[in-house]
């Protein structure tokens, strides 16, 4: 479905000078710096998979989007949306695609939903039928109902959010670029945006390509994830095998019904290994173990053997600790 070869984005800025003097500099100069925002990147995105796009601020996703969208042209290298170069061919481009910015809304301000909705209808020449369908799925999903009449101006974010995820999808795109969809929404409100980009992406089988800094988002709808730095992939791969590979570390809080002596831990002979650390605090043990080495319930069997638990928590690295990692490198 889309194709990203060797892509590649700079852009040229002029050069500054400090103070009032370096501007009135900078402003005569003809000299530029360049910046790589998109440095060879290329990646494949089979129909119907749900890509998270991920990286720190100014890591170059934006700049990757626009360039599949159509807005920007790359400065080298190549992207085929379904067959399309997006900044050749524009307008059959927009057929195939829908775009969603979390920070800014592409609905008319002062026009009721509705009426926004009948516009794209007709720009987009979706069949009587067919629109009345969408609409009815996008009502279900998305609960327009309640703020149908109302103009954009003065709908809740929430509210505005799901209006723009029906936007773009009105014309049925094969295609859904959301960036940051959720931002600023409250955890209710988040739930239900995911809950309906997953059964867009299950019912149509719309390719999603998705950038956001919540990783929630990630785990609750991505199955593939590409994380961007600098302008380059870090990684290309799997929720499941990037977990697989760095997601190790586990730990283990348990609640005894006495108070705990270090010693009386000694043996689990396991949590010997390097890559564990123990701590106690009166009738508390919180133990951190590479499951690589003993499985939890391995640990737990043990533990229960030995001592009355009351209660206890097991928490696997997130793929926020795993990211984190990535960024600073200690992977
Ligand atoms: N029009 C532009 N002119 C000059 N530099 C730009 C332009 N657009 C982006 N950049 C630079 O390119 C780099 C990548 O920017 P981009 O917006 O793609 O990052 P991002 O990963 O989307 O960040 P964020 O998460 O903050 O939105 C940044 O250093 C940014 O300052």
């Amino acid at each position: 479905m889309i194709e990203v070869k060797n892509l590649k984005k700079e852009f040229k800025m002029s050069k500054k000078y400090p103070g009032f003097k370096g501007a009135i500099k900078s402003f005569f100069s003809r000299e530029y710096t360049v910046k790589a925002a998109v440095n060879d990147i290329s990646f494949n995105i089979a129909d119907g998979e749900v890509v998270g796009y991920i990286g720190a601020n100014g890591a170059g996703k934006s700049t990757t989007i626009k360039m599949m969208t159509g807005i920007l042209t790359p400065t080298s290298g190549t992207v085929l949306v379904n067959g399309v170069v997006p900044y050749e061919q524009r307008e059959k481009n927009a057929k195939d695609i829908g775009v969603v910015f979390g920070q800014k809304t592409q609905l008319w301000w002062d026009l009721p939903i509705s009426e926004t909705f009948s516009l794209l209808k007709d720009i987009y020449d979706v069949g009587d039928k067919e629109y009345k369908e969408r609409m009815e799925f996008l009502n279900e999903v998305l609960e327009l109902d309640e703020f149908m009449l109302r103009p954009v101006r003065t709908l809740s974010l929430g509210q505005r959010m799901r209006a723009d995820l029906a936007a773009a999808f009105i014309h049925n795109p094969k295609i859904i670029y959301l960036d940051e969809p959720t931002i600023g929404l409250d955890v209710v409100v988040k739930e239900n945006v995911r809950k309906a980009i997953k059964l867009i992406n299950e019912q149509f089988g719309t390719t999603i390509i998705l950038t956001t800094h919540d990783l929630n988002d990630i785990e609750e709808l991505c199955s593939r994830i590409i994380i961007i730095d600098s302008g380059s992939i870090l990684y290309d791969g799997s929720l499941t095998q990037i977990k697989e590979k760095y997601g190790y570390m586990t730990n283990i809080e348990v609640q005894i019904n006495r108070v705990v002596k270090y010693e009386e831990l000694c043996f689990i002979k396991e949590l010997d290994e390097k890559d564990t650390s123990i701590t106690i605090l009166n009738n508390k043990i919180s133990i951190n173990f590479n499951k690589n080495n003993i499985s939890i319930a391995d640990i737990l069997g043990k533990l229960m053997a030995k001592f009355n638990i009351v209660d206890f928590t097991v928490r696997e690295t997130s793929i926020e600790d795993i990211v984190k990692k990535i960024y600073r490198s200690e992977v």
